[in-house]
């Protein structure tokens, strides 16, 4: 197997999650990589495809503009090269994640994520009512020169008390425990384009 990612990078971020429950690396990515990311999420803006999120699933869906304000398209593999170079990381990361901390991650869903001027996302935990194979969070953002006064902070607020807030800055890579860390997205006063993406245990009950 190819290996994109270095060892050390690998071994800090699985040392962060077991002991913090989260990791932020702020060179992910290639900015090569994150630059054709975002170009193909603007086309994706450009050609309408993508869609305001909704929130919860299935029946429970619904698109409500008070709870969180991006516009989504899922990924799959195959699309893009730029895509598939992303998903090969994050799949190297979920069997190294695996190897180490015994999660039993089996895949990835991850989409493109588009916060217009103003909009946010409310704090929530990632994860569902009715399905708990949501484990591990997993964020890149596409934003080059990101200055702190422009907003979209991802704000989390850790199992300690501590309340952290990570700039949206083009390569880096936020990684969190699901279950364990309530975030919301503040408000920007510019584009903000995402990868958000999810590691998923294999669940329990029919689905
Ligand atoms: O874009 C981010 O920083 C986080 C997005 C998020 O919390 C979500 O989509 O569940
Ligand atoms: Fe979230």
């Amino acid at each position: 197997m190819t290996t994109d990612l270095s060892d050390s990078l690998l071994s800090r971020i699985i040392d962060d999650l077991a002991e913090f429950g989260w990791s932020l690396q702020t060179q992910f990515a290639p900015l090569s990589l994150t630059r054709q990311l975002a170009e193909e999420c603007r086309q994706r803006i450009s050609l309408g495809t993508l869609a305001p999120a909704g929130t919860g699933r299935g029946n429970a869906v619904a698109v409500r503009e008070g709870t969180r304000g991006d516009h989504i398209q899922w990924l799959e593999a195959g699309q893009s090269p730029a895509c598939d170079g992303y998903l090969q990381l994050l799949d190297e990361l979920r069997v190294a994640i695996n190897q180490s901390l015994y999660l039993g991650l089996v895949d990835y869903e991850s989409h493109f994520a588009f916060y217009p001027p103003g909009a946010f996302y409310l704090k929530h935990l990632d994860r569902f009512l009715d399905d708990d194979r949501r484990a591990v969070s997993a964020v890149l953002y596409l934003n080059e020169d990101w200055q702190a006064d422009e907003g979209g902070m991802l704000r989390l607020y850790l199992a300690d008390g501590q309340v952290r807030d990570v700039l949206p800055e083009a390569g880096a890579l936020v990684v969190f425990l699901s279950s364990d860390v309530p975030h919301e997205v503040l408000p920007a006063t510019r584009d903000r384009l995402s990868l958000t993406g999810w590691f998923r245990r294999r669940g329990d009950g029919p689905l």
